[in-house]
């Protein structure tokens, strides 16, 4: 595959052939990941650390959080740190580039805080946990943690596909800004209750390195091809999708695709239904320096990009979703 094929799916992979011990399935793995990330930016990984239990437990916990009265769920706003943790309501983001909000409400769960002396605390808010639900906070860190060992693999592997030194991100991203998001796309009793142009998310790239999707099995999710096409992703439960964000898009400008992605409402007749999915959004530290790698600027790719640290690419896009002022 060349970054030119059109894919009508998104590549399957097993993350247990990189982390095997056997150098070829591994340079597959690291060649096979880089290629899609190079063409239509998301595949499909398996074995990626989550077990059927915690899914399901996570899942429990988040639909009973969401089902719960709008009077327990504004107990866990959190005004004034532009929704980076806690529950965000209906009606908050507005994708970038749109002027109706998704129809969606979600929760945010950020790095777990441990008492280690690194001065990086200071900038992130306290994780916000309800109260009427003490597992909820057991499953979301540990679904959190899983996902960030998996992520910081294929961090590994894209960048040895980089030809960078394999450990390249691993300073970067260690206690680093990500973010679990529990999404509830909610249920429409009365289909003209919906605003004129509103989705459950807008055609949108994520904001970060990379996203480790869980919960894409329901139908809805689709990606944006090179050539104007609208993919749809569905995949088998024990997968995650994974893609690019833009703050990986920036580093190897555009070498590496961060590809717009939407979730579109279900038909009429399914309106009245929820969708949930949980995605891992892989920031790394804000002080990451995303300027493009001098190793894929050349005379056919000329800089794309201003040179930016990933706290103030942030800091931008926040205030684009209007999360922030
Ligand atoms: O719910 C999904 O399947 C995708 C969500 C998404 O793209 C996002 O929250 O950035
Ligand atoms: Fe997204």
């Amino acid at each position: 595959m060349n970054s030119e094929t059109l894919l009508d799916t998104i590549p399957s992979l097993d993350l247990a052939d990189f982390l095997s011990g056997d150098a070829e399935r591994r340079a597959k793995f690291v060649q096979d990941l880089g290629s899609a990330f190079n063409n239509i930016g998301f595949v499909a990984i398996k074995n990626h650390g989550l077990t059927d239990e915690l899914t399901a437990k996570l899942y429990e916990v988040v639909q009973k959080f969401f089902y719960s009265d709008d009077e327990l769920k504004f107990k866990y706003v959190v005004p004034g740190i532009a929704g980076q943790r806690g529950y965000v309501a209906k009606g908050k983001e507005t994708a970038k580039g749109f002027k109706v909000a998704d129809l969606k409400e979600f929760y945010h769960i950020g790095q777990p805080k441990i008492d280690d002396g690194d001065p990086i605390w200071a900038e992130y808010p306290d994780n916000v946990f309800p109260t009427e639900q003490p597992e909820f906070e057991a499953y979301t860190v540990e679904a959190y943690n899983t996902l960030q060992v998996a992520g910081k693999n294929l961090l590994r592997a894209i960048a040895i596909y980089l030809e960078l030194p394999e450990d390249y991100f691993e300073d970067k991203v260690k206690h680093g800004n990500s973010i679990l998001r529990a999404i509830h796309y909610f249920p429409i009793s009365n289909p003209d209750d919906v605003p004129e142009g509103a989705v459950r998310a807008a055609a949108h790239g994520d904001i970060n390195l990379i996203t480790l999707l869980m919960g894409a099995s329901a139908e809805g999710l689709e990606v944006l091809r090179r050539d104007g096409v609208w993919i749809p992703i569905t995949s088998l439960p024990e997968y995650v999708i994974v893609n690019v964000g833009d703050m990986l898009d920036r580093l190897t400008n555009h070498k590496l695709k961060s590809t717009i992605h939407r979730v579109v409402n279900p038909p009429k007749e399914k309106l009245g239904t929820s969708r949930f999915s949980i995605p891992f959004f892989m920031h790394p530290r804000s002080e990451m320096n995303l300027t493009c790698l001098e190793s894929c600027v050349n005379a056919e790719n000329p800089k794309l990009y201003v040179d930016m640290t990933a706290g103030e690419f942030l800091n931008e896009r926040l205030i684009e979703l209007g999360l922030k002022k």
